[in-house]
């Protein structure tokens, strides 16, 4: 394989339905394959839950999120990237991306989100329309698998030195809206221990 496309294949992941096919250590799974809310999971596997926002702003989407999100090319979107700490410590990295033609009628509360969870939006809407949860291997040339260890530098938290970081993404419809939500499990997720059955 030459150079380039050997660059290009760890900069991209292969996302499918199966989870088993990611080979993802065992205490992933249940995070992985998570069927509600996953603040709500979050919240129940620690005392103190923030969501801390690392931005929101206009950017280009990722090549393998167009289509998703109905573009026919990786165009411009609102993009929001957020640390899910459980206890102060990063547990996901999230990253959720909508095309700037939506409206405010298609996500009237996501553009003053905040340090307030998306989920607490989307679920509980009975406008908002799941799709199927996608999985994936992030190897460490991924765009997503990058920033996330860079958001957990910057954040003071210990780097990550796994080479594979286990991922999700669902999209989201609402009226002609859609939003693509990616988490990106952090290896500190395995350390979580149920504490309450909070699931606000
Ligand atoms: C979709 C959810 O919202 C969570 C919160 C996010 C945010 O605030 O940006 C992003 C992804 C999710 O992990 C959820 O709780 O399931």
């Amino acid at each position: 394989m030459s150079a380039a496309r050997r660059g290009a294949s760890l900069r991209q992941a292969q996302w499918q339905p199966h989870v088993l096919a990611l080979n993802a250590p065992a205490g992933y799974l249940p995070w992985l394959t998570e069927a509600g809310s996953l603040t709500a999971r979050l919240k129940a596997h620690s005392d103190n839950f923030r969501v801390q926002c690392l931005h929101q702003r206009t950017a280009r989407c990722l090549s393998d999120e167009a289509a998703v999100i109905g573009l026919h090319h990786a165009g411009r979107v609102w993009e929001r990237e957020v640390l899910l700490r459980c206890d102060n410590t990063p547990a996901v990295f999230a990253h959720t991306v909508v095309p700037t033609s939506a409206t405010a009628a298609d996500w009237p509360l996501f553009s003053a989100l905040g340090e307030r969870s998306l989920g607490s939006t989307l679920f509980g809407d009975p406008l908002v329309r799941r799709g199927v949860l996608e999985f994936a291997r992030l190897r460490e040339g991924h765009p997503l698998a990058q920033r996330a260890r860079a958001a957990l530098v910057e954040s003071g938290a210990a780097a990550v030195d796994a080479p594979i970081l286990y991922a999700r993404r669902c999209l989201y419809r609402r009226r002609q809206g859609t939003l693509l939500v990616t988490e990106v499990f952090l290896p500190a997720v395995l350390e979580l221990i149920k504490t309450n059955d909070n699931l606000r």
